[in-house]
């Protein structure tokens, strides 16, 4: 059965502090892209992006990066390559997600955006670590860390996506 463990007010609270740490690594927003992950990855970027040009004015990029082909479990297909329409070189990447579990997605994810160029830094955002990692990649920015069992599911919710924002354990 679902439980949601964090309801939408503090997950808008999680996303907005989010964006005050990456001004404040970033010392402003010269230069930033973000690159959000299928699906949700995608809704959670733009609303950094949208909160961004609230604070700072700047309106940064948001690139959407489906990394299906660049899985290690889909030999099948890989070598399709993803191909941005925005030039990264040089950028400061925000690659955004909503979970963190193993790593293997974000590992993924690095492979197709070095395909696309060569950004000047690349940090991780996610909403929410659950941890159970398999690779050595950790997230410069933390919505919520929650500790589970690796029989259990989180599941983030998006108003844009799915109606409404929260995050579910199940
Ligand atoms: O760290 P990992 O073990 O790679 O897990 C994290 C990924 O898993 C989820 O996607 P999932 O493949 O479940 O598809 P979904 O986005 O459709 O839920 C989630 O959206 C992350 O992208
Ligand atoms: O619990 C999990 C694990 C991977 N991806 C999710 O979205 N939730």
């Amino acid at each position: 059965m679902a439980k949601e463990i964090v309801d939408a007010m503090a997950m808008q609270r999680a996303l907005t502090r989010i964006t005050y740490e990456i001004i404040e690594k970033n010392k402003g927003v010269t230069n930033l892209a973000i690159v959000g992950i299928k699906t949700r990855g995608v809704f959670i970027g733009q609303r950094i992006a949208d909160r961004l040009q609230q604070l700072e004015g700047a309106t940064i990029p948001v690139i959407p990066l489906d990394i299906t082909h660049y899985r290690d479990d889909d030999a099948e297909r890989a070598g399709e390559k993803s191909s941005f329409n925005v030039d990264i070189d040089n950028k400061r990447i925000i690659l955004v997600d909503d979970v963190l579990f193993t790593g293997r997605t974000i590992r993924a994810a690095l492979d197709a955006i070095m395909d696309n160029g060569r950004p000047a830094a690349v940090n991780l955002a996610v909403l929410v670590d659950r941890g159970h990692r398999e690779l050595p990649i950790r997230a410069d920015f933390v919505g919520k860390n929650i500790p589970t069992a690796t029989s259990e599911k989180i599941r983030v919710n998006m108003k844009e996506f799915d109606g409404q924002d929260g995050i579910e354990i199940r």
